[in-house]
């Protein structure tokens, strides 16, 4: 939930995104085993892959580059346009990065508290028992003198001069009504004292923090109703396909977009606003015409990326002046993926139609891009051995679904690049380095956000 690294005492307002980024992660941010080429049997991934291959497609970017692209793309851009941060309400802010710290603005608690339902006692007992009592949320109950109880509730402020506060299973009146303790009474017993959390203007969480439920909760009691935050990255989404149905069974050849219901929520995930979901079937056309209308951050295209005759990413990129950041990658599923520069301020993200390749595409090139826009920090890279043997691409890393089973990760079936079948049950997608893993080879893992956020947290 906090930051890697950290400055104290920032001002809020000379912050932009590019330095909550700094502070998020960037320096202490180390490389996972595959991004150091570890897991790659053959030494190729990790670094421009000169081996001769019979399909060499010399452009195809290896895996873990072109992630460390993605990340640094949107460092340039966060560097260019000084995207600044902004002022959000408490129930828009989950899954938000502060841009700003989180300084109480109040003493917390804000006024001396009873911790327990009894009574307020002042000196020594017995005590009178006043007919008043003191609620949670009421006024100030007045002065108690020596020899004074009132009752009190959990929560309510501590009439000035109370010595400590009596639980009501520790009392006992007695038949001329005066409170006896059960057991010693010690000064300032169940007051919570002010300030005893934070005083005023105390850092409660630094710059780069992940706006939680529990700091949505810690920025209410401390004042807020609004914290300043980095914006999430807008994205708009382009289906490409006239096989497409958005409802009912596949029939006569067409069949259901996948893609248009799983991307949205997936992209919120990894901390996109996404503002449109449009289909465009396989016009030409009409692609160019929404790429170029669009104002989002992140353009996602779906399919299209190969070299058919209806397969239009490529042509409108051209015909757009786009620069290829990324076209290819060496993964399996997925390698015809490629990421764009449209504009100084605007990427394009294209994901190959087969559904998991597109998830492919989504955690290789989207991820990176979309975190690092939205000055979240990388997750923690880490390993455990696989189960169960898996077939290596001879030249490619594949990412592969499994389910995490004590300290083991167990490959799923059903992976092939037009299924969602093991993806749908999986927890994460193993890394499996070119020429495939023995059982109990260390796999690089890559968590998919409902296994390692929950569905409520992280898809907001
Ligand atoms: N000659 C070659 N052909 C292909 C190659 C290649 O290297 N040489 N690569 C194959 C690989 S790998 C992939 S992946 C696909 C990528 O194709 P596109 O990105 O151009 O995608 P499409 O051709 O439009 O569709 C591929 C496949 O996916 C289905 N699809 C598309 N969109 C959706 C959706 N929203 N929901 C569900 N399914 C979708 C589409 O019907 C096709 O079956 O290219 C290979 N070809
Ligand atoms: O990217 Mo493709 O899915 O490898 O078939």
């Amino acid at each position: 939930m906090t930051p890697h690294g950290t400055r104290a005492g920032e001002d809020a307002e000379d912050l932009d995104v590019e330095e909550v980024l700094a502070l998020v992660n960037n320096s202490n941010h180390l490389p996972g085993p595959a991004e150091r080429g570890e897991t790659d049997s053959r030494r190729t991934s990790g670094r421009p892959d000169t081996s001769p291959r019979p399909d060499a497609r010399h452009h195809a970017t290896p895996w873990p580059e072109a992630r460390l692209i993605a990340e640094r793309a949107a460092r340039s851009i966060a560097r260019a346009t000084r995207r600044r941060p902004v002022s959000v309400p408490l129930e828009a802010a989950l899954g938000l990065t502060l841009a700003a710290p989180l300084d109480a603005l109040t003493d917390l608690p804000s006024f001396d508290t009873s911790a327990m339902d009894g009574w307020a006692v002042a000196g020594p007992a017995p005590w009178d028992v006043r007919d008043d009592g003191v609620l949670a949320g009421h006024a100030a109950h007045e002065a108690l003198t020596d020899g004074e109880a009132v009752r009190i509730a959990t929560g309510a402020r501590i009439p000035p001069d109370t010595t400590a506060v009596l639980r009501s299973e520790h009392g006992r009146t007695d038949d001329k009504g005066r409170l006896h303790a059960t057991r010693d009474v010690v000064p300032g017993q169940d007051i919570r004292p002010r300030g005893q959390e934070c005083r005023s203007g105390d850092q409660l969480l630094p710059v780069g923090a992940l706006v939680t439920p529990a700091v949505l909760g810690l920025a209410a009691a401390a004042g807020y109703d609004t914290v300043t935050a980095v914006p999430r990255p807008r994205a708009d989404v382009l289906v490409l396909g006239d096989e497409l149905l958005a409802e009912g069974r596949p029939h006569d050849g067409l069949i259901r977009d996948a893609l248009g219901p799983m991307l949205p929520p997936w992209l919120r995930a990894l901390g996109a606003e996404v503002t449109a979901v449009r289909r465009v079937g396989d016009d030409a056309e009409a692609l160019h015409q929404a790429v170029t209308r669009s104002d989002a951050d992140v353009v996602v295209t779906t399919g299209g990326t190969a070299a058919g005759p209806v397969d239009h990413v490529h042509p409108t990129l051209r015909r757009i002046g786009a620069e290829l950041l990324v076209d290819g990658v060496t993964v399996r599923p997925g390698h015809p993926m490629l990421l764009a520069r449209i504009t100084e301020e605007q990427h394009l993200v294209g994901l190959p139609g087969n559904p998991l390749a597109a998830v492919s595409g989504l955690l290789t090139l989207a991820e990176p891009l979309l975190r690092t826009l939205a000055a979240r920090p990388a997750p923690e890279p880490y390993t455990l051995p696989l189960r169960d043997a898996v077939h290596g691409h001879p030249y490619d890393t594949r990412l592969v679904p499994v389910v995490l089973r004590g300290d083991q990760a167990v490959p799923l079936h059903y992976n092939g690049p037009a299924m969602l079948r093991g993806i749908a049950a999986a927890d994460a997608l193993a890394v499996v380095p070119p020429g495939g893993a023995r059982p109990g080879q260390e796999a690089e893992l890559l968590d998919l956000p409902w296994a390692s956020g929950g569905i409520g947290v992280c898809f907001t």
